[in-house]
């Protein structure tokens, strides 16, 4: 029996005016038979792209029926994130189609070199080089900062010695949003910067360069090869890098086979159920993967989960050139401070 309520944004395109009762079926799952038919299951990604079993509510004369099953109700919250944001680019592109982003690109401000801030700032410290992360808020944490102001965050990154910074921008989970991006992108702050977005559609991309982007995440659970593929072709033509997100051995198998990644990244936090490890970033890194990893000479980034100078040294130590964090720096009164105390060390100069 499904007992999880449907979020409220699957609602918003079927609710009537005119509806005055109201009932909530649960349906017995099939056992997953219909859904795993209908779902990504290619590649064993099981993350489906948006509900499978059409719209949950159904009218009935005065009544509106939610009939609620596996194909209509998220399995987790990767995977309601992934339906919202199915919508929310559905409503973003009939406001800003891709033909008015591509007038728009022509004034966006040049890009940055992302995975070279990466390289110097490793050979300058010998230190994972920081992508330092502008996060107000998340699905598993909460707000982490009240007096949350990106620009003065990002500075404080930036003099700390952050090789480049990683911005947040979805709204209904995180808090974050494009204006967080473009408004650090116009301060004249030089740390290249990644758009930390779901992406699933080639248009985010654009979308994202407008606002300043010099890189941006792809997520190994949620998209096929091909998608990696075509998207990481995008970020070539416009010179921006990717930083390609896996969680498990599978996908760490699947990304090492696909050419032109810029960085691979390993999430400590499994984003299906939040479990935080930081041994899985060594984990991945040992035996063929970690000597396919040396060969290419492909830069990893140990990401979360990372609080003090033993975390840092660990992931070093299992190989990661970089890493990414938020939590631990964000929630300190001067972030930039909380970059010498991760470190246990001043890494500006
Ligand atoms: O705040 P932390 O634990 O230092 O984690 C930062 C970063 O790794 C995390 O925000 C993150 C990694 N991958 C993501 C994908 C989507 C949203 C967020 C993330």
């Amino acid at each position: 029996m499904v007992t999880r309520s449907i979020p409220e944004y699957l609602f918003e395109n079927t609710r009537r005016n005119n509806i005055s009762i109201k009932c909530v079926l649960s349906q017995e799952s099939d056992g997953g038979a219909s859904s795993s038919s209908s779902s990504v299951d290619n590649q064993g990604i099981k993350i489906r792209r948006r509900p499978t079993s059409g719209p949950p509510s159904h009218a009935v004369g005065p009544f509106e029926f939610r009939l609620q099953n596996d194909g209509n109700t998220p399995r987790n919250i990767l995977e309601e994130i992934i339906w919202n944001k199915d919508v929310e680019i559905t409503q973003l592109k009939e406001k800003k189609p891709l033909y008015s982003l591509k007038k728009a690109l022509d004034s966006a401000p040049p890009v940055r070199d992302f995975v070279g801030a990466l390289r110097s700032a490793y050979l300058r410290t010998g230190a994972p080089a920081l992508i330092a992360e502008v996060k107000k808020a998340s699905p598993s944490r909460g707000v982490l900062r009240e007096d949350f102001h990106p620009v003065n965050i990002a500075q404080a990154y930036e003099n700390g010695g952050a090789a480049c910074l990683s911005v947040l921008t979805d709204e209904k989970y995180f808090q974050g949003s494009f204006e967080n991006l473009a408004a650090i992108r116009r301060s004249g702050i030089k740390c290249p910067l990644l758009c930390k977005e779901f992406i699933i559609d080639a248009w985010q991309i654009y979308y994202a360069r407008t606002k300043g982007a010099d890189a941006f995440l792809l997520i190994a659970s949620v998209l096929p090869d091909a998608d990696i593929n075509y998207m990481s072709k995008i970020a070539k033509k416009f010179g921006l890098s990717t930083l390609v997100e896996v969680h498990n051995e599978s996908e760490m198998d699947r990304v090492l086979r696909i050419d032109g990644i810029d960085l691979t990244g390993i999430n400590n936090r499994n984003l299906e159920t939040f479990e935080v490890d930081i041994s899985n970033t060594k984990k991945l890194l040992e035996g063929k993967h970690g000597e396919i990893i040396r060969q290419k000479d492909t830069i990893v980034v140990g990401e979360s989960g990372l609080f003090t100078p033993d975390d840092i040294a660990y992931v070093q130590e299992a190989g990661v050139k970089a890493v990414l964090v938020g939590e631990s720096l964000v929630k300190q009164s001067d972030p930039g401070r909380g970059i010498a105390d991760l470190y246990g060390r001043n890494i500006s100069s």
